[in-house]
C-alpha cells in the first residue's frame, strides 16, 4: 500500500489547449493517505474518469505527476502500478469456480497455494460468499457476481491501491445499501487505500473518510462527510451534497450580515474579499419557523416521513426549510430565521465569510 499524491495534474484531451474550457482537468493537487477510504464524487462529465484513467496508467496526463509513495509513476504502463480495479460491470470468468476466480489474481502473481487458499477463504467469508466458492461463476446473479469482482480486487495484499468505478450500477437497488456497508466494513478489515469513484452522494458520504467533490475539471473541496455537510467551501457542494441542497439565495453583504430580499440576516462572520456576484447560503436544516425574521409566504409543505420540507417564497426567491415537527400550512404567512453560525456568504461561488474565531 501507499500514499498517492497527483501533484499539479491538468489534463485536456485537445492536442493544442486554447483556454481552461479546453481540460478535462484543470489543476489537480491532492495527497491520499496510506490506507485511507476516498471518495471521488461529482456529477457526470466532471472529470471522475480521466482522473482514474491517469491514475491506473490508461492515460497519460498533460502536465503533472504521479507519485506512489516516493517513487513518480507518471511514465509507468497501467500493468507496472500495481493497482487493483473494480469496475461498473463484473469482470469474472464464467467458466470458472468461484474459487478460482477469486484466486487468480494471486496465481498470477506466483503466490504459493497454501497462501492462495487461505486469502481466498478469507476474502469469501468478508463478502459472504463461501457456500458460493465451488459454484461456476456462469450461473451467478448479476449481484453475485459483482461481489466476486469485488472480492477479486481485494484478494491481493500488495497492491498500491484498490479503485471502484461507480461498482454498485449493475446491484439491485434493494442490496446496494447492504453492499454499501459491506464497503465500508471490508476497507476497515483490509486496510488498503481505496479510492471509490461516483456520482451518488450516498455512496460516497457511507465509504469514505474523506470525499474529494470535483466540477467542471475541479477539485472544489476535500473533506470528511460531516464539513462537507457542516461548511460547504462552495455552493457547488452546498447544493450537490444534502437532500434538499443547500439555499443559495441572492444577496448584498457588509461587515458580519447580509440583506436578502431587504431583510438583515446574520452570518457566521465577516465577509471578506470583494467584487464578484455574492450569495447566501443556509442549509434547510439551519432554517426554523417562529416568531421573528423574514416573512415568507409557504407554498408547499411535504411529509418524507422523518421530517418536513418546507417550500416558500421570500420576495421573490424561493426557498427550502426542514423541520422535525411544527409545519405550518400551505398558504399560510410565516417568519423565517436562519441559523446565524450556519449562515454563509459566498463571492462567485467560493465561501467568502470568516468563522468567528478562527
Ligand atoms: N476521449 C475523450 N475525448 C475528448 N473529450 C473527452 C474524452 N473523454 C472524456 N472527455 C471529456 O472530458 C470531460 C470529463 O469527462 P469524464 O468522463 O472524465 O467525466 P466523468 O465525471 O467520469 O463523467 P461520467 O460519470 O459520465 O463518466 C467531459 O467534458 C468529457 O466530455
Amino acid at each position: 500500500m501507499a500514499q498517492i499524491k497527483l501533484s499539479n495534474l491538468k489534463h485536456s484531451y485537445y492536442p493544442n489547449p486554447q483556454g481552461p474550457e479546453d481540460y478535462a482537468l484543470k489543476e489537480i493537487d491532492v495527497t491520499w493517505r496510506d490506507g485511507g477510504a476516498y471518495a471521488l464524487l461529482g456529477p457526470s462529465g466532471c472529470g471522475k474518469s480521466t482522473l482514474l484513467n491517469i491514475i491506473s496508467g490508461l492515460l497519460m496526463p498533460s502536465e503533472g505527476r504521479i507519485l506512489f509513495g516516493d517513487s513518480d509513476v507518471t511514465a509507468l504502463p497501467p500493468d507496472q502500478r500495481n493497482i487493483a480495479q473494480v469496475f461498473q460491470f463484473p469482470v469474472i470468468y464464467d467458466t470458472m469456480s468461484v474459487r478460482e476466480n477469486l484466486a487468480f489474481p494471486l496465481k498470477n502473481r506466483g503466490a504459493a497455494p497454501d497462501k492462495i487458499a487461505s486469502r481466498v477463504q478469507e476474502i469469501a467469508e468478508m463478502l459472504d460468499v463461501v457456500e458460493m466458492l465451488d459454484t461456476r461463476a456462469a450461473g451467478l446473479s448479476p449481484d453475485n457476481k459483482q461481489k466476486i469482482s469485488m472480492g477479486r480486487g481485494l484478494v491481493r495484499d500488495d497492491v498500491n491501491v484498490v479503485m471502484f468505478d461507480e461498482p454498485l450500477t449493475v446491484i439491485d437497488p434493494h442490496l446496494k445499501w447492504k453492499l454499501r456497508s459491506k464497503l465500508k466494513e471490508l476497507h476497515q478489515r483490509v486496510q488498503a487505500t481505496m479510492i471509490y469513484v461516483t456520482h451518488d452522494q450516498t455512496e460516497a458520504l457511507t465509504f469514505a473518510d474523506e470525499v474529494v467533490v470535483m466540477q467542471e475539471g475541479e477539485v472544489v473541496q476535500i473533506g470528511t462527510p460531516v464539513d462537507l455537510f457542516e461548511r460547504p467551501q462552495h455552493t457547488f457542494v452546498g447544493h450537490f451534497i444534502g437532500s434538499p441542497g443547500m439555499n443559495v439565495l441572492p444577496c448584498q453583504a457588509t461587515g458580519d450580515h447580509a440583506m436578502f430580499e431587504g431583510h438583515e440576516v446574520a452570518l457566521e462572520g465577516p465577509v471578506t474579499g470583494d467584487g464578484g456576484t455574492l450569495t447566501l447560503g443556509v442549509r434547510p436544516e439551519h432554517v426554523a419557523i417562529g416568531e421573528s425574521g423574514v416573512p415568507a409566504h409557504v407554498t408547499k409543505v411535504s411529509d418524507v416521513g422523518r421530517h418536513f420540507i418546507v417550500e416558500a417564497m421570500v420576495g421573490q426567491t424561493p426557498l427550502k426549510a426542514v423541520l422535525d415537527h411544527g409545519a405550518p400550512e400551505q398558504g399560510s404567512e410565516v417568519r423565517l430565521s436562519f441559523d446565524a453560525a450556519k449562515t454563509r456568504v459566498y463571492r462567485d461561488g467560493w465561501i467568502a465569510t470568516q468563522e468567528r474565531g478562527a
